[in-house]
């Protein structure tokens, strides 16, 4: 029997478009069937994909995609329109290296109309793309698809504050489910909490029937719009007050509704916005019950839901619970701690803290930004912020970490997870750049643990110093080094020597040091763990020098303006001539697959280093190996 009898014959946005309101209900249905079936195989974001398969048909039924502008906000939940616009056949490798992206990429996809992955840019691209048909004089419909997590943000109300004032032809739908990764904070949340109790929207089963049932005709509809009556639903909301129609709320899960409502809306000018209330999960109970377990899964059997796997033996802990071990061990010995995550509560491992520490605890939303100026200003006061966040998080608060805490020197501690190689999530989530754009800052202290042990007494180190302090550290497991209870800080700048070897010098930064050992090993290469890019060790790197034929760094940051490059432009500006090969991630964006393969493809194995050194020392580069810069001061080679 065919389990997808209407979902077989669609494959593109064009065949939606003549399907009855029975059949998108019935597309619905099968698509939902779907998606739980491939994700339970291949894992990734799971819950916020059910709750947006009557939206993806509604939208794609009612506009005339690709021409009309669709953009999906962060794009975690655009699984259901992959599968709408002809790529239903590559779910099978989604994530997976070389097969179907977790998120819209332009180059996947002419209904890909922007690439995502970083929440809350989808008003600015969509807006960029109205005024882009504007300025044309083409007649293109832009859409915007953001969740109430999303809209948290301070770039969406840059984005709003902008598009009011040009008036331009967009429409912001609001996917409103009242979930970030986990339960959504905020006034911003409370606000559009209250827009669903209003008196006119009793309950989400009800309103849409409600909502539509008080839509005028189409032409008062239009009279109406054109008079820019505030709120049809709820009157004068904050989207008003920036120059939207607001319109809502609506039931996302009634897709005749939203067929009807999305018709109403493609008639009307100007900006729009409206409010649709999902549920995060919508359609398999376990993830409806459980959302934030469901955000983002590996596989698993959908019969089961989420199992937590026997613990045959005790297992070594992952950075990531290395880290909110030791915030709550500081915490109970210094109450200035304050913690504070950028709505990455369960990611960054704060779990625990949250609960443990609530009063010293924020949860700022996706609001990166705010959240490190937030922290340049509590250390103002005395009380001592612990900033946890994804390094490619930190990229949109790059500003507030030069001029809010580092100008400054404020003593602010950067625990920085998801550092270096990252995985299935692909180039939007990879931690490549961090050292490049930490260590050019005056003030920073920047540290790369090469075991958990390391990692804890780093954090304590860069807790205890009056100066920003960064720890970056990779997803998942370390080498499985105990950490000790206790709160012992390392000495600043001091690298530690782990091999003693001829000729070559190995000096490894944070996670590679595994590797260089075993390079070391085959090689009889010394073997350095740096453990700082900032302070270096420069005493011992000039000895290094003196010592040895060959420096060769290695570091899971990109090369260029990396690590390796500080040990570079140190030794050029002593005058010390020494052959260097820098070893690290190339200059390339990283590619999506397992963290494993992704090492490979960088170059960041035993086997790519020690063959690149080998090649070196004979005076050749290596074409297919690692990603390296030779610098050779000595001009021989
Ligand atoms: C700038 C940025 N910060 C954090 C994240 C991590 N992140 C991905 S999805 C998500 C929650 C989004 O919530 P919402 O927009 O409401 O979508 P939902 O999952 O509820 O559908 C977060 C915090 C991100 N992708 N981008
Ligand atoms: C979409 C998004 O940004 C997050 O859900 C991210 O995928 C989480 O990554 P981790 O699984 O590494 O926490
Ligand atoms: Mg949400």
């Amino acid at each position: 029997m065919d389990t997808y009898p209407l979902l077989d014959t669609i494959t593109s946005p064009e065949q939606l478009r003549s399907l009855s309101v029975a059949e998108l209900k019935q597309l619905s249905q099968e698509l939902r069937a779907f998606l739980l079936a491939s994700v339970a195989r291949t894992g990734g974001h799971l819950a916020a994909n059910l709750g947006t398969v009557e939206l993806t048909i509604a939208v794609h039924h009612v506009f005339n995609t690709p021409e009309d502008f669709l953009v999906w906000d962060v794009g975690h939940q655009s699984y259901a329109h992959k599968i709408l616009t002809g790529r239903r056949g590559g779910m099978d490798k989604l994530r997976i290296k070389d097969g179907l992206a977790g998120f819209p990429k332009r180059d996947e996809s002419p209904y890909d109309t922007f690439g995502v992955g970083h929440s809350s840019t989808s008003i600015s691209a969509a807006l960029g793309m109205a005024l882009g048909a504007r300025q044309l004089g083409q007649e293109r419909k832009a859409i915007a698809v953001i969740g109430d997590g999303a809209m948290t943000a301070g770039m969406a109300f840059e984005a709003m504050n902008h598009a009011g004032d040009e008036k331009a032809d967009l429409l912001v739908i609001l996917n409103d489910n009242n979930m970030s990764i986990s339960p959504n904070v905020g006034a911003m949340n409370r606000y559009l909490a209250s827009l669903l109790t209003g008196p006119l929207y009793s309950g989400v089963r009800e309103g849409s029937k409600k909502v539509l049932d008080r839509m005028p005709p189409m032409r008062e509809f239009m009279r109406r719009a054109e008079e820019h009556v505030k709120g049809m639903i709820v009157p004068g909301t904050l989207f008003e007050e920036l120059g939207f129609n607001y319109y809502g709320p609506v039931d996302g899960h009634d897709v005749a509704g939203l067929v009807k409502v999305l018709r109403n809306l493609h008639a009307l000018e100007g900006p729009l916005l409206l409010h649709v209330v999902t549920k995060k999960g919508f359609g398999y109970e376990p993830a409806e019950q459980d959302p934030c377990a469901y955000h983002g899964v590996g596989s698993f059997d959908p019969e089961q839901g989420l199992v937590s796997k026997p613990n045959k033996k005790p297992s070594s802990p992952t950075y990531t619970e290395v880290f909110g071990q030791w915030l709550c061990d500081q915490a109970m010995a210094d109450e200035r701690l304050v913690a504070i995550t950028p709505a990455m509560r369960e990611g960054s491992g704060l779990v625990s803290y949250a609960e443990r520490f609530p009063d010293r605890y924020h949860d700022v939303g996706i609001a990166e930004q705010h959240a490190l100026t937030l922290a340049g200003g509590l250390a103002c006061t005395g009380v001592k912020p612990v900033v946890a966040i994804y390094s490619t998080f930190l990229q949109r608060g790059y500003d507030q970490l030069v001029h809010d805490i580092a100008l400054q020197k404020l003593p602010v501690l950067f625990a920085i997870d998801r550092a270096g190689v990252v995985g299935p999530d692909g180039p939007t989530h990879a931690g490549s750049f961090d050292i490049s754009f930490m260590r050019c800052l005056p003030n920073m202290v920047i540290m790369t643990p090469a075991d958990e042990n390391e990692c804890r007494r780093m954090l304590t180190t860069g807790y205890l110093l009056d100066q920003p302090a960064a720890v970056r550290y990779p997803r998942g497991k370390g080498p499985g080094v105990a950490p000790e209870s206790g709160l012992l800080p390392l000495p600043v700048g001091k690298a530690e020597m782990r091999r003693n070897g001829k000729e070559v010098a190995i000096l490894a930064f944070g996670a590679p040091l595994t590797i260089s050992l075993e390079v070391g090993e085959r090689l009889n290469a010394t073997v350095v763990n740096m453990r700082f890019v900032k302070p270096l060790d420069t005493q011992l790197i000039q000895e290094l020098a003196e010592q040895h034929n060959l420096l060769v760094t290695v570091e899971d940051n990109v090369v260029a303006g990396g690590a390796g490059s500080a040990v570079a432009e140190y030794l050029h500006q002593q005058g010390i001539m020494v052959s260097m090969l820098h070893l690290g991630l190339p200059d390339r964006f990283q590619g999506q697959g397992s963290r494993e393969e992704l090492l490979e493809d960088a170059g960041l194995t035993a086997n790519a280093i020690a063959e690149a050194i080998e090649l070196r020392l004979q005076g050749k580069t290596c074409a297919t190996g690692p990603a390296s810069i030779i610098s050779d001061q000595t001009g021989k080679l």
